[in-house]
């Protein structure tokens, strides 16, 4: 139902906010979108010289998109393997919410069994023995897939940490000390994956080389900028667009050159100085059976958010899906334009949309997320101001290594802050945005999701 303009902002804001972010996340259901694809690929197996289908899932929503498969497919798979995030406790795969279509949740799912497939739960961001144990079984059954097989991946943001297998010569600790290191310097995914593409057996198009000649298909569920196909969980099927070199070149733009584990190093020299075979480029011939498909994306989500808010009476914008930077500096990008509108208020409330994926150069000792930490900036700028509120929050529901999907704040919240004894300022930086919100009562907290396609952030400002 349309509620009429003049009536939106006697709803809360945070309430507002939170039904337009839920509309976003049920926007890139993974589960749904997976089973759009599903009847083809059956028609794709029935039509063809196939006697085998492999599906192998891995990322943050590899459970619900191989649930859809399962749902849908159950009936010709041969072999399935399933590698996700754990959460630390809960180990049951999620199942699609049998809430109704109108209930405000933002999980998507509930846990279910998975049937046909082997699931493994392994470390998220820096990678863990429990991804190296699942992606070996990944490997030995994909090495035996003939032009016969058809390999389904389903593929997901952080599957560059769950599917892992380093390079002859480089250890797990080696590559997990790499990954920590690029991490906490603020390198951007394509930065850090352009690293970890060169430095395993299985990214930057190796998976596509091991199941060679098999018939593969991607299905992906896009987290990074642009959609590229070779970064999205570091392009285990997709072609390269990075060299030796250039992963020589992040590390020298970070100054890691002399502190990375001395095997990265020389690998990657005797790489750059073409002594080890590149990653596969397109063209090659490895990549005539592979079809990758992108299936949902923070442009979709972001659409979905401004739908949703348009219904709800709002002049409604999406301003960016592509944000990028240092997130202090971000919040305060944004909160220029959202002070910018506020000096020029219009007839009807604007609610401002954007979304990507902002970076932190981690100096500090604290806990946070780029969301918290853009938050905090953001209310820095705004602070003493009425009527604008900010939701910035993952879409997985986890910013950073937290519990927290993100912040939400508005004119009070560096008021209160202060009132309440805390320096903003000291807790950005010391990267302790967690404890600040902690304190100020303003995390966002949704639990694991279900989807993942980056940030978002919502920016209501009241007419
Ligand atoms: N204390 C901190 N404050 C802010 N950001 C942090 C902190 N510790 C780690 N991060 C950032 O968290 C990011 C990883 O978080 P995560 O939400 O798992 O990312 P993604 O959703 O992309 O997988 C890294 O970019 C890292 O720089
Ligand atoms: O797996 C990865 O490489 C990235 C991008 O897809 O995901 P995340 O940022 O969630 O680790
Ligand atoms: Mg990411």
């Amino acid at each position: 139902m349309k509620i009429e303009y003049n009536t939106i902002m006697e709803r809360d804001r945070n309430d507002l906010a939170t039904e337009i972010f839920y509309a976003a996340l049920k926007a890139v259901d993974p589960y749904n979108a997976v089973r759009l694809y599903t009847d083809k690929i059956r028609s794709i197996y029935q039509g063809g010289d196939f006697n085998r289908l492999i599906v192998i899932a891995f990322g943050k929503a590899a459970c619900p998109m191989a649930k859809a498969v399962e749902d849908e497919l159950g009936d010709l798979i041969d072999t399935g393997i399933a590698i996700t995030k754990s959460s630390g406790k809960e180990e049951t795969p999620l199942h699609p919410s049998t809430r109704g279509e109108d209930t405000n949740s933002p999980c998507l799912f509930t846990p279910s069994p998975l049937h046909h497939f082997t699931l493994f739960n392994a470390n998220h961001p820096v990678p863990d023995e429990k991804g190296l144990k699942a992606t070996d079984e990944v490997i030995k059954l994909i090495k035996g897939a003939d032009e016969k097989a058809i390999v389904l991946c389903l593929i997901s943001g952080g599957g560059s940490a769950l599917l892992v297998s380093p390079c002859e010569g480089i250890t797990l600790s080696e590559k997990q000390e790499i990954t920590e290191l690029l991490l906490k310097a603020g390198a951007d995914i394509y930065e850090l994956n352009t690293v970890r593409k060169h430095i395993s057996k299985v990214k930057g198009g190796r998976l596509a080389e091991i199941a060679y000649p098999a018939r593969i298909i991607s299905l992906i569920l896009s987290d990074v900028i642009g959609d590229r196909l070779d970064v999205i969980a570091s392009g285990p099927t997709a072609p390269d667009r990075t060299t030796f070199r250039d992963a020589l070149m992040v590390l020298d733009k970070y100054g890691l050159i002399d502190i990375a584990p001395e095997n990265v190093i020389k690998l990657l020299q005797k790489g750059a100085e073409g002594l080890i075979k590149e990653t596969p480029k397109d063209g090659d011939l490895i990549f005539k059976n592979v079809d990758n498909i992108i299936i949902a994306s923070n442009r979709k989500a972001l659409e979905a958010a401004k739908a949703r808010a348009e219904g709800l009476g709002f002049n409604a914008e999406i301003i960016s899906s592509e944000i990028t930077g240092e997130a202090r500096e971000v919040g305060k990008w944004l909160a220029d334009i959202a002070r910018a509108k506020c000096s020029n208020r219009s007839n009807r409330s604007t609610c401002l949309i954007s979304g990507g994926e902002t970076t932190v150069t981690v100096k500090g000792n604290g806990k946070g997320g780029r969301n918290m930490e853009l938050a905090i900036a953001f209310a820095m700028e705004i602070e003493g101001i009425k009527g604008i509120t900010l939701l910035s929050a993952g879409t997985d529901g986890t910013d950073g290594p937290t519990d927290a999907a993100g912040a939400i704040v508005d004119g009070e919240t560096i008021k209160k802050a202060r009132a309440m004894g805390l320096n903003p300022e000291e807790y950005l930086d010391n990267n302790d945005s967690y404890n600040f919100f902690k304190k100020t009562d303003e995390l966002y907290i949704t639990g694991p999701t279900g989807t993942n396609v980056m940030d978002i952030q919502i920016v209501i400002i009241e007419k």
